[in-house]
């Protein structure tokens, strides 16, 4: 069983150009003899490389100072600092985080650059959103994050209709006084049976400039593979007038880090739906990958991806297998506890 479920993860994992890096093969081989020996979260695939970053405990006290100044106006749920979440036990002090880059959209399938244009999502993308939901269907979630773009929004939306936990989850409106005021929700037990989704730019997908709306290959025919593989997945390089990807962490990660890391800390298991560089920009940061490292990263539409945010660092687990799979549960005791009180609910 054990084997299986290693051979389905590794399996997730070739989409993800991390499973043509050896060394990460050998992490991802490591972490899973530590998880079917040990359901234990405290062996962090992260220390190896952390003599390279700022140690943990100062990343927590900027983490800690950025939480007093949170501003995720939330009127579902009360911020983080004084409503605890319900689904799960907070004393645990560990919380789930959940990154999905959108289905494919209607610009993906025609391999048009895609940027800030606000595409939907394709028929396939609507089936990879449901198709993600049902792999994390059992893992919790009080809070979603997604960018202000449909394509993500849709995701996410898909996604959850697919969780065994079946709270509804609801768009907050802070663009303006009024907004705030005519979304108000006036029942506590309706309120408990939501989740929060927190819309916003600083996640869209990097700005491609004049690069958006052309074809990817057309493109690459005109300017050359090499000069279009610069634009697309160098760290600094921008595309002509739109964003580097390093450009876009300096948004993505600030936001992540004043917005959603206050979330992770109180106990709050978050989902992030958001775009191929907003996202490689954030994982940049969670596994702490050098420039160089960044550029081999690439995103299959539609696939999750879990975290364990523990003590101050962040514990990837790899992509959800499937939702029957006990692999998928086994990663923390309290995800385990989760999943077997949605087991007796439903
Ligand atoms: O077009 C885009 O916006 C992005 C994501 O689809 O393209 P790329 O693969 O170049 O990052």
């Amino acid at each position: 069983m054990a084997a299986e479920v290693y051979r389905h993860a590794i399996g997730t994992f070739q989409s993800h150009s991390y499973a043509n890096n050896v060394n990460h093969k050998q992490r991802l081989r490591n972490n899973f003899v530590r998880l079917v020996n040990n359901d234990s979260v405290s062996n962090n695939v992260l220390s190896s490389r952390g003599a390279r970053y700022s140690s943990c405990s100062n990343r927590r006290s900027v983490i800690r100072s950025s939480a007093s100044q949170t501003s995720v106006a939330d009127p579902v749920s009360l911020s983080p600092s004084r409503t605890p979440t319900t689904d799960t036990n907070k004393k645990s002090n560990e919380a789930a985080l959940i990154l999905i880059r959108h289905g494919e959209s209607l610009w993906n399938e025609k391999n048009l650059f895609t940027g800030c244009v606000d595409v939907p999502l394709s028929k396939k993308g609507i089936d990879e959103a449901i198709e993600a939901g049902k792999r994390i269907s059992s893992i919790p979630v009080d809070v979603i994050f997604t960018s202000a773009l449909i394509r993500a929004q849709m995701t996410a939306m898909l996604a959850m209709t697919q969780h065994r936990r079946k709270k509804v989850p609801i768009i907050i409106h802070n663009e303006s006084e009024q907004a705030r005021q005519w979304s108000q929700v006036f029942s506590e037990d309706t309120k408990k049976q939501s989740i929060p989704v927190i819309a916003s730019w600083q996640l869209n997908e990097r700005m491609y400039g004049e690069l958006q709306g052309l074809n990817k290959q057309e493109t690459a025919d005109r300017y050359g593979k090499e000069q279009v593989h610069e634009w697309r997945r160098s760290y600094d390089t921008p595309p002509p007038n739109g964003e580097s990807l390093e450009m876009c962490a300096e948004r993505a990660v600030a936001y992540f880090r004043d917005q959603i890391e206050p979330q992770l800390l109180s106990g709050k298991n978050v989902m992030i739906a958001a775009h191929g560089n907003s996202l490689r920009s954030i994982i940049m940061y969670l596994d702490k990958l050098t420039s160089q490292e960044v550029i081999s990263l690439e995103l299959s539409t539609g696939i999750p991806m879990l975290y364990i945010f523990k003590e101050g660092r962040f514990i990837r687990r790899g992509s959800p297998i499937g939702p029957q799979e006990a692999g998928v549960y086994a990663y923390t005791k309290r995800l385990a506890l989760y999943r077997q009180k949605l087991d007796e609910m439903f």
